[in-house]
């Protein structure tokens, strides 16, 4: 038992704190959904389910992380700051969430700039008991500025397992991107571990609690590269009590046809040229007829018509509305049908609406409708244009020249839409293809992380879910690893159709140690110039090593690994795609098991392709040269594996190392 009065009354808060907390989900529990329908008290039932689940109290944390003490003219407020609120029976506040506006000053408040804040208190602990505590008095000029310890801690605690949550230490500069308000939109470009991903949660999670109604109605949306990154960052938001944000990958946004087949780089790359969206534009709206005849309807013993110019004028107008192709086509039986109603009225005769839904309706309307305004389905529409030379040489007119229309052509034509040979590509110009036919909902945020790779069509199938919302656009332009990767962030938000964005840069790197930084650094001038490297601020300039072998490669992994692993933490042995099965087996048989990615192992094999966004306290990359030669973009590649690292890097070679690496 501590003998700091201090850090017992603090417990004592905390102990109350918890019970608070259980009272509060208790009370959660208790409550029974009822309501006047099946369906509203299924809904009710799961939205108290999910708030009693963001009420359960993690035993190996703390409730709160830190305190601000503020003067006000009624006296003196302390707030506790945690991951969520929590209030005592008289509904006063034990702990306030990190997300509250009064939290703010917990992050930003410096002794240049106070925020009214006379102390910031931050805790340390251990299995969710605290340990610790640290004072800063901002107002008391006396008092020495020293890096608080329990920060650098913290930040240089020894990763396992997925992703945590950083609440407790946002930075500055990061707290600036978290609490952008929802109208914005928000592109940071930052170095390799500067925090983009984890900022951009912590940004979904404040928004989830700043703006819940509205969100609650339109969604958040987290984008990842793959399925591996989502699996390590999956368990954030929950942790932040956000349990309702659908996390999906860029093939999962886009996912109406089979993908079976890959496309070649230089064709891929076309299909992701922005110039798609107008062929794509055109193949719609030349199925669009010119009236040749007049349209009869009878009605009774009544013929009544509508004369050519007078349909060509109504499809015109609802042309240039700007709707999108169906949506347009399923106003006009109702134009025509109107034509034919101020005709009746002229002659006299009574009509009503019903009238005009029953002519809008009838045989010959529908008939003449189909003829000149066929109906389309995204997926044949993408299919046919695919297979079809005339008509995407039509479409592609004065687009795309005569060697680009045929790399898009299947080799040969599809039967059908299940057995087509669809790539992602091609799922992603299906998804633009239903987008220009009718309007689809998109929802309040969508989070865009590892932006840099997307090709300008998957940025127009992002920035569509996000046409009425605002977008967290996260990347960095030093790791874009697509042969279609963007060149600049002003280009990227253009296709995002968000180019009102705010680009903020993250400069401090929480992630990758000196040593690493001063080493992978060196590719930056060819990759990427102009892009900083992160400034470090891990108080361990980290290990670097890098051995050359003149035996087996696969050899020189296995004992680097065995001498690895008995460090603390976690390991990241990193290897061409193509190398992955070798080493596995060879690290096998030595006795040292590895998992595969989403295994959460302590030894994991990581192929290079499937690097991206992930860290391990101690990485291990085996031959530099061959992770090179593997794709176009290879030297970009290696600087995404080589910042990994968090405590130490090892390189093992038996090739040069590539050109720009020079060890010492
Ligand atoms: N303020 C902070 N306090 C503590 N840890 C932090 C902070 N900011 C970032 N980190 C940690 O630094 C590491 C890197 O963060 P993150 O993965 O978000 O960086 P990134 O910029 O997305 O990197 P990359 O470009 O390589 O994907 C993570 O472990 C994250 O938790």
């Amino acid at each position: 038992m501590s003998t700091d009065p201090v850090l017992r009354s603090e417990r004592e808060h905390l102990r109350r704190s918890r019970a608070d907390l259980a009272a509060m989900r208790e009370h959660t529990l208790s409550l029974t959904a009822q309501s006047a329908d099946h369906v509203s008290t299924e809904y009710l039932k799961a939205s108290l389910y999910r708030r009693a689940k963001a009420l359960e109290d993690d035993p190996s944390l703390p409730l709160f992380f830190g305190r601000i003490d503020r003067t006000a003219d009624d006296g003196d407020d302390t707030f506790h700051i945690g991951r969520r609120h929590v209030m005592d029976g008289n509904g006063d506040p034990m702990v306030i969430d990190w997300r509250a506006d009064v939290a703010r000053a917990f992050y930003r408040a410096t002794r240049d700039d106070p925020h009214g804040v006379t102390l910031r208190r931050r805790y340390g602990f251990a299995g969710g008991d605290l340990t610790s505590y640290e004072d800063e008095h901002l107002l008391d000029p006396g008092e020495a500025d020293v890096t608080s310890r329990i920060l650098t801690e913290e930040i240089e605690r020894p990763r396992v397992g997925p992703m945590r949550d950083i609440v407790a230490t946002i930075q500055p500069e990061q707290d600036e991107v978290v609490r952008a308000s929802l109208d914005r939109t928000v592109c940071v470009q930052g170095a390799p571990g500067t925090g983009k991903t984890a900022v951009g949660l912590h940004r979904a999670a404040f928004l989830l609690h700043t703006y819940r109604e509205r969100l609650a109605r339109t969604g958040v949306l987290v984008i990842g590269p793959n399925q591996a990154f989502l699996h390590y960052i999956a368990q954030v938001l929950p942790t932040l009590g956000e349990v309702d944000v659908r996390q999906v990958t860029v093939a999962g946004l886009v996912e109406s046809v089979p993908v079976r087949a890959a496309d070649d780089p230089e064709t891929a790359t076309l299909k992701g040229d922005a110039r798609m969206a107008e062929v794509l534009r055109n193949a719609i709206w030349s199925h669009l007829g010119e009236p040749a005849e007049t349209l009869y309807v009878a009605r009774g013993t009544r013929r009544w018509r509508v004369p050519v110019h007078e349909a060509a004028d109504a499809i015109r107008t609802l042309r240039e509305r700007g709707d999108g192709y169906t949506t347009a086509r399923a106003l006009l039986g109702q134009r025509l049908a109107h034509r034919v109603l101020l005709r009746m009225e002229a002659a006299g005769e009574i009509t009503d609406d019903r009238v005009q839904n029953a002519v809008a309706r009838s045989r010959p309307v529908k008939a003449y409708v189909d003829e000149l305004w066929p109906a389309l389905d995204p997926v044949k529409l993408v299919m046919r244009l695919l297979s079809d030379p005339e008509l995407l040489a039509a479409a592609a007119e004065g687009i795309l020249d005569a060697d680009e229309q045929q790399r898009l052509l299947w080799h040969k034509p599809a039967r059908g839409p299940k057995t087509a040979p669809w790539s992602h590509a091609d799922a992603v110009l299906v998804d633009e293809a239903a987008a220009a036919l009718e309007r689809i909902s998109g929802v309040g945020h969508v989070v865009l992380d590892e932006a840099q790779d997307l090709s300008p069509m998957e940025l127009r199938a992002v920035g569509r879910r996000a046409a009425t919302g605002s977008l967290t656009v996260l990347g960095d332009i030093a790791q874009g690893t697509t042969p279609w990767a963007t060149p600049s962030w002003p280009e990227a938000l253009r296709h995002l159709a968000h180019d009102d964005a705010h680009l903020e840069v993250l400069r401090k790197g929480y992630r990758v140690p000196a040593a690493v930084v001063e080493f992978a650094g060196q590719l930056l001038p060819v990759i990427a110039p102009g892009v900083a490297p992160p400034e470090p601020v891990r108080s361990n300039p980290g290990r670097l090593d890098v051995t050359r072998t003149g035996g087996e490669l696969v050899a020189a992994v296995v004992d680097a690994a065995r001498d690895v692993a008995a460090r603390e933490g976690s390991l990241g042995i990193i290897v061409a795609d193509d190398a992955a099965d070798a080493a596995a087996a060879a690290l096998d048989a030595a006795g040292l098991p590895v998992g595969r990615l989403a295994d959460d192992a302590r030894i994991t094999l990581v192929p290079a392709t499937l690097a991206k966004g992930l860290e391990y306290d101690h990485v291990i990359v085996a031959e530099p040269a061959a992770i090179v030669a593997a794709e176009p973009a290879g030297l970009r590649r290696l600087y995404v594996v080589l910042t990994r690292a968090v405590s130490s890097l090892t390189v093992v070679h038996r090739e040069p190392l590539p050109d720009p690496l020079i060890h010492q």
